[in-house]
């Protein structure tokens, strides 16, 4: 399909034919191998592949925050020419301002879009209390847990009401139990406030506990190796008994193979 055909037909986001070079002074890195994908409106895709394969590229790119060599990510029928209000991006690392109290962080992007004190205040509160942070917003980060930051990060991102929500290893910095916490909390939060997500992580049940489709990405140069559609397999609204189900079980299957298969071909 053109760009053009994208625009004029289509809503949710679009990567179209993306190629990403890296010039450096050993050579050329070529990290992104023609890839193109469509993330409906409001649909949850995780990216999953073996180290270095360019998830976080193509995160970044899709955040407007790397340019492509080639190809157009076009999100809500505009292609995207750099960062933007429509997209937010949460990262591993908190990235909260450790100045600034809660709520102060979770305004941040309002303040930039000129809402006034009180709008920004409301909106913070709005957001502490959906990822359960009422009664912290005085606080400062270096008094909250790593699981409350990234609630933080999670609420401070949504405060914009973009369309998007990019994650990128959200929950790596976690411990196991807070992860399984945080991923219930993250189903909570999508279900009462839609939004299209992708979710970069390395943990398999993790992505299939979450996503509509999972997208697994062959080995550098990343290209997409398979789409897996959970949805199809696994119902919602989900809850962790799930994980161990013959379904779950048998899309982790899928997964690891693929993975590992790519794995070996970085050992040759
Ligand atoms: N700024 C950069 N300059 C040069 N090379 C880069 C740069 N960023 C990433 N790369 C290279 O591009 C490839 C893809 O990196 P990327 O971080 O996107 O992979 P990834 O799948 O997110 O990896 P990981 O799972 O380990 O975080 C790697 O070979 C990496 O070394």
């Amino acid at each position: 399909m053109r760009i053009k055909d994208i625009e004029n037909t289509n809503t949710g986001l679009t990567v179209e034919n993306v190629t990403k070079i890296y010039k450096t002074k050993k050579g050329d890195i070529l990290a992104l191998d023609n890839v193109s994908l469509h993330v409906q409106s409001n649909e949850f895709l995780a990216l999953l592949g073996t180290s270095g394969c360019g998830k976080s590229t193509l995160l970044r790119i899709i955040c407007g925050l790397e340019k492509t060599t080639e190809g157009s990510i076009i999100n809500q029928r505009k292609v995207i020419a750099g960062p933007g209000a429509d997209r937010g991006m949460v990262f591993q690392a908190y990235n909260l301002f450790p100045w600034m109290t809660i709520s102060e962080n979770i305004q941040f992007g309002l303040k930039q879009k000129n809402a006034s004190r009180k709008q920004a205040r409301e909106i913070a509160e709005h957001y502490a209390e959906l990822v359960g942070l009422k009664g912290f917003e005085n606080q400062y980060p270096n008094s909250l847990s790593g699981g409350m930051r990234q609630r933080v990060a999670i609420a401070r991102a949504l405060a914009n009401d973009p369309s998007v929500l990019l994650l990128d290893e959200p929950f790596g910095a976690l411990d196991m139990q807070t992860r399984g916490v945080m991923q219930e909390l993250l189903l909570d939060i999508w279900q009462k406030s839609p939004k299209t997500i992708i979710m970069v992580t390395h943990d398999i049940d993790e992505a299939i506990f979450l996503a509509d489709r999972v997208a697994i990405m062959s080995a550098r140069p990343g290209r997409i190796k398979e789409i897996l559609d959970i949805k199809e397999g696994i119902s919602r609204p989900r809850n962790y008994h799930i994980k161990t189900s013959q379904e779950f079980i048998a899309y982790k299957e899928r997964a690891t193979d693929i993975i590992r298969e790519e794995s070996m071909k970085l050992l040759k």
